[in-house]
């Protein structure tokens, strides 16, 4: 038990550390509370809120290891070189691909309930 709470902390140190130093995960904790807000004034489902919630979780995951992965390779090298080059542009390209599910999840759920309330 305490070697799961020593682990717990470890990882809560992480999540923090990421938050303080990173943009773009602060980015992420911004555009997850903009769309949760946006999701509560258009009266989303628990259903609808479910899902958006797993996109934004696995966006978060991704956006995590994609620093994780870009702290590990700078410590190889920052000098130019091609496969570090290749190894960040695919780490980035994981969490792109989260992103733009997450953005056309989105859409898919916001638009008709946007196009109902201001359109009709
Ligand atoms: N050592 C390197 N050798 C070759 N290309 C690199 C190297 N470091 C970075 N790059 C290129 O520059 C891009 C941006 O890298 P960088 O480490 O600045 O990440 P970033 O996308 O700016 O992320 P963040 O904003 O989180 O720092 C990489 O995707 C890669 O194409």
């Amino acid at each position: 038990m305490f070697r799961f709470l020593k682990s717990m902390k470890y990882a809560l140190d992480g999540i923090f550390y990421a938050l303080k130093t990173e943009r773009n995960v602060q980015i992420w904790l911004g555009v997850m509370f903009i769309t949760f807000l946006i999701g509560f004034l258009l009266k989303i489902s628990e259903f609808e809120f479910m899902i958006i919630s797993i996109w934004m979780c696995g966006i978060g995951t991704s956006e995590y290891l994609n620093t994780a992965i870009e702290k590990l390779a700078d410590r190889v090298t920052t000098e130019h070189d091609d496969q570090i080059k290749n190894v960040k542009d695919i780490s980035a390209g994981a969490t792109f691909i989260c992103s733009t599910g997450a953005f056309l999840t989105c859409m898919y759920i916001f638009i008709p309930k946007i196009l109902e309330r201001f359109f009709h």
